[in-house]
């Protein structure tokens, strides 16, 4: 049987991110995607130009209409823009016994902001307490725990205080270090597993919607019925070869390449990630 994951996103008419990012991740890894939009950006590598938030009865009725016919196997959050909006999502999956990754997405590479500052209670409130896994970056973390984070001690109070608002597991995603030579995240979940996952450094500019692939390579992998911790290793190892084959497209930051996975694995040499005990 097919397995059928749903993104719940912006769209990023660039194709590196959003949406866009999420069908063909999910594509790539065999998983069928379907999809709810929360946004139209009108955006490149250089950064977003416009957005355009979608009425919350229409994200509903997007989600209602797969689910009521569909059955999903697992489902992401990306870009949810407005406390209205989370609402709404909370609303619609809080009951859904599948997997629920939250990527809690808030400024886009450019600058340019993805989620009201008004939104950030309601994401704390509504969706963390019914995720199975969050997926911050450092900057992500830092705003939902109000901590500073300059270390491994320090994401691994974040760590923790996020799974004190509810969340199942957490990956804080190490893109955004400056302590370690490595691409180094920590994976953290309240049944008390707590390990750090490290790929080596990849020195490119071409790394937008390194976050987006990497979230939705997590839930292709739960939807195909991973455990947490096995389904974070592996999104580590999707999302090392999408940046390692990034595409030089566009004047700013290029895509990461979602389709050279399966390449990288008819050459054997997928394997990067290294486990790391915490
Ligand atoms: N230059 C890089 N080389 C190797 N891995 C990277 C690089 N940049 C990010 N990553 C990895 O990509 C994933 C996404 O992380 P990050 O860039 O922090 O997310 P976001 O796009 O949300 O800011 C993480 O697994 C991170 O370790
Ligand atoms: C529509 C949309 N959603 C999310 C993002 C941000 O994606 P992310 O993977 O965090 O990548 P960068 O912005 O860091 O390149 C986006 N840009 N657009």
């Amino acid at each position: 049987m097919v397995q059928i994951a749903m993104t719940i996103a912006g769209s990023d008419n660039s194709g590196g991110a959003g949406i866009q990012a999420d069908i063909k991740t999910f594509q790539e890894l065999g998983v069928f995607g379907t999809s709810a939009l929360t946004a139209v950006t009108a955006q490149n590598t250089q950064g977003v130009h416009a957005i355009q938030s979608i009425d919350p009865e229409i994200i509903a009725a997007q989600i209602e209409a797969i689910f009521t016919d569909f059955p999903v196997h697992a489902v992401k959050t990306g870009m949810l823009f407005s406390s209205e909006i989370i609402q709404v999502v909370a609303e619609q999956l809080k009951n859904k016994e599948i997997p629920l990754v939250i990527d809690p997405v808030m400024i886009a590479k450019g600058g340019a902001s993805l989620l009201r500052e008004e939104a950030i209670e309601a994401l704390k409130k509504e969706l963390l307490p019914i995720a199975t896994v969050v997926t911050p970056n450092i900057p992500e973390a830092e705003v939902l725990t109000g901590l500073q984070i300059q270390n491994n001690a320090d994401i691994e109070k974040a760590a923790k205080h996020i799974l004190a608002l509810g969340a199942k597991s957490v990956v804080i995603k190490g893109g955004h270090r400056v302590d370690v030579p490595d691409a180094e995240d920590l994976f953290m979940s309240a049944a008390g597993e707590k390990f750090y996952v490290r790929t080596p450094w990849i020195d490119t500019k071409d790394t937008h919607g390194t976050g987006c692939t990497y979230a939705a390579a997590l839930t292709a992998f739960l939807a195909e019925g991973k455990k947490q911790a096995d389904a974070v290793i592996s999104a580590k190892n999707f999302i090392h070869a999408a940046i390692e084959n990034g595409l030089d497209i566009g004047s700013g930051h290029g895509p990461t390449n979602h389709w050279a996975y399966k390449q990288r694995m008819t050459v054997e040499k997928h394997k990067k990630g290294v486990v790391i005990d915490g």
